[in-house]
């Protein structure tokens, strides 16, 4: 599918209140090909907008057109058209991962060879051909969540609506997961996803859209989000490497090293360091508060995942 630069996205005036509070308030959007990651916090309205965009949730105020078609009227061409994967995965877990991959082929019109001929290349793409024959109630987190991904890609998708993928999931899993959506997207398919990981969305996204409060506080690439914070700064920190201050900088060599000159004249044992504003000092920025991460980031650890399989329900 070749890029184009009309809208996949276009969203006008948005409104949708649940039992009369708002949670999403006269939003504008206006996105072409490409990825794009909506930001923000728990509640922000991320899962909102995107059930709305995928016409699974109507809204209240507004219009809201992907791939140039309106949710309201046209929800079943727009199905036809993209996947969504959200943030629980939606695969039978007594049927084995091969078995769900064909099954989801077929509903969507393979012949029995395609189906699986297509579920053995997702498996392999998505790291899971040693399990294919096991049953996916004894998978872990991050197996049933590529597992979910790759049902969602059976058919080439033109939008793949993502939320959160990755909250929660192991290393591995979100490298793997982080690796099929860059391909994807090469691939031609645009991609939006949800994220309250900050890393997330500068380490995949073209352009990020700050969300808060259910309203768009801010949107541009992460390095225009970063440039609003302002240059980098020197640290400088003390002999146990406490910080002590910040010295703004333009970021030039020139402008660093007389800020490293103005501490060496007077205090020349300090250490000092070079900090580059990062998307989540661009979130402090623009929202006055710092993005939560989820509850399981403390470890970056699905608590399944510390082995591929978990319990003893594995049967092949
Ligand atoms: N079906 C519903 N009925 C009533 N309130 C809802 C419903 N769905 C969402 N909300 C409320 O709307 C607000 C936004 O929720 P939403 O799930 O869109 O946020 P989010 O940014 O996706 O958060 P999270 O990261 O926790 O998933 C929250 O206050 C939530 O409680």
């Amino acid at each position: 599918m070749p890029y184009t630069n009309a809208p996949v996205i276009e969203v006008t005036g948005l409104g949708k209140s649940y039992d009369g509070t708002p949670v999403l308030s006269g939003l504008d959007l206006s996105l072409t090909s490409g990825v794009h990651a909506l930001l923000g916090p728990n509640g922000a309205g991320k899962t909102t907008l995107v059930n709305i965009l995928t016409t699974l949730v109507p809204h209240d105020a507004g219009s809201v057109r992907v791939l140039g078609l309106e949710t309201r009227t046209d929800a079943a061409r727009i199905r036809e058209r993209i996947s969504v994967t959200g943030q629980f995965a939606a695969v039978d877990d007594v049927l084995t991962g091969a078995e769900n991959l064909v099954m989801m082929g077929r509903l969507l019109g393979l012949s029995v060879r395609d189906a699986r001929s297509r579920a053995a290349v997702l498996l392999e793409r998505f790291d899971l051909d040693s399990a294919a024959s096991r049953r996916v109630v004894g998978y872990s987190g991050g197996m049933r969540r590529r597992l979910d991904l790759a049902v969602s890609l059976i058919q080439t998708p033109e939008i793949l609506f993502l939320d959160e993928p990755t909250t929660g999931l192991d290393a591995r899993s979100r490298l793997v997961l982080w690796q099929q959506i860059r391909e994807l997207a090469e691939g031609g398919t645009s991609v939006f996803l949800t994220t309250q990981y900050l890393e997330e969305a500068d380490e995949l996204a073209d352009q990020v859209v700050v969300l808060d409060g259910g309203r768009i506080v801010a949107q541009g690439s992460s390095a225009q989000l970063k440039a609003r914070v302002g240059g980098d700064v020197l640290q400088v920190r003390g002999a146990h490497g406490q910080l002590l201050r910040e010295l703004p900088t333009d970021g030039s060599a020139a402008g660093v090293a007389a800020a490293a000159a103005a501490v060496a004249a007077t205090e020349p044992t300090l250490r000092v360091e070079l900090h580059r504003p990062t998307l989540d000092d661009a979130f402090l920025a623009l929202t006055g508060h710092r993005a939560v991460p989820p509850d399981d980031s403390d470890t970056g650890q699905d608590v399944n995942d510390q082995s591929e399989f978990v319990g003893s329900g594995v049967a092949s």
